[in-house]
């Protein structure tokens, strides 16, 4: 099984891509869908994450104030390491059980969008990694726009993140997503030559075929050497 990252920074157009994956036919993992799970009314994300930041976090129905917890988190880095903290293992867990599930019906090729990739060390479970990319200016502008939020605001957010130069050091594949929609289309058909080329073995064995040739040719094996020393 291939597993593709894709990550980048805030509003560099993450979500854009991976709906040019999953336009293509590609199974994505979307790591913002899992956090958002994770922090439903009644979860244990949710109780652990209402023990620590109190109750005036909550909704009049009891889901979590995003924005007011946005708020608080993108405003105090210790708050923030603190939220992480309590969810790391929630969404881990639950991006873990979504890669399952694709395993098991059998997909070759699965695309991880998870923004936190690096932050979190969930790279070196990835590869290829491809980043989408985008100036400072370009990223806050667009997140501004997106969000309808003030400058100050969208860069508290930015700084809460591995800068996008140097991510992009780090990737396998870099998308430049400064120009328009149409080019960003285009970079995504140069790419998926690369993503799409043949299974390694290594990637071959991971996956569900190739557990079950696995699983065959031992059973044969052990079969075959039991028929063997039986005529001995
Ligand atoms: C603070 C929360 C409630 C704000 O919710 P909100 O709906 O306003 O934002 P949303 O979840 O849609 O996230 C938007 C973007 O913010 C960035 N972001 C989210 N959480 C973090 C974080 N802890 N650190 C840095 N950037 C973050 C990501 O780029 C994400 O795509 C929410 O982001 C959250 O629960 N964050 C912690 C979980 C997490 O780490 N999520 C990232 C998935 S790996
Ligand atoms: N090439 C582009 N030209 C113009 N607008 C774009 C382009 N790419 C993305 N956008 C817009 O920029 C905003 C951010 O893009 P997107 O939501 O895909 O970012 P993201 O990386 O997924 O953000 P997040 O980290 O918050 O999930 C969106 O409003 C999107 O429509």
């Amino acid at each position: 099984m291939r597993i593709i990252g894709l990550t980048g920074g805030i509003a560099s157009g993450k979500s854009t891509v991976s709906n040019l994956f999953r336009s293509t036919g590609f199974p994505v993992v979307d790591a913002d869908v899992v956090a958002r799970d994770v922090l439903k009314k009644g979860s244990g994300g949710w109780r652990k994450v209402v023990a620590a930041f109190g109750e005036d976090i909550l909704q009049e129905n009891g889901e979590v104030d995003r924005p007011k917890l946005g708020q608080i988190v993108f405003t105090d880095p210790s708050k923030r390491q603190l939220l992480n903290r309590i969810l790391a293992p929630y969404i881990s867990y639950g991006i873990l059980w979504e890669v399952f599930k694709l395993w098991m019906k059998g997909c070759k090729i699965i695309i991880l969008d998870i923004p936190l990739l690096f932050e979190a060390k969930i790279d070196r479970w990835t590869k290829p990694i491809i980043v989408v990319w985008v100036d400072p200016e370009t990223q806050l502008r667009r997140l501004m726009t997106r969000d309808s939020t003030s400058a100050q605001d969208a860069q508290n957010r930015i700084d809460a993140q591995m800068p996008l130069d140097e991510k992009r050091t780090k990737a396998d594949i870099v998308i430049d997503n400064n120009g328009s929609l149409e080019d960003l289309n285009e970079s995504f058909r140069k790419i998926l030559n690369q993503v799409t080329k043949p299974l390694t073995w290594t990637e071959f064995w991971l996956s569900r075929q190739g557990a079950i040739v696995a699983f065959l040719s031992i059973f044969s094996g052990v079969v075959g050497c039991k028929k063997v020393i039986a005529r001995l």
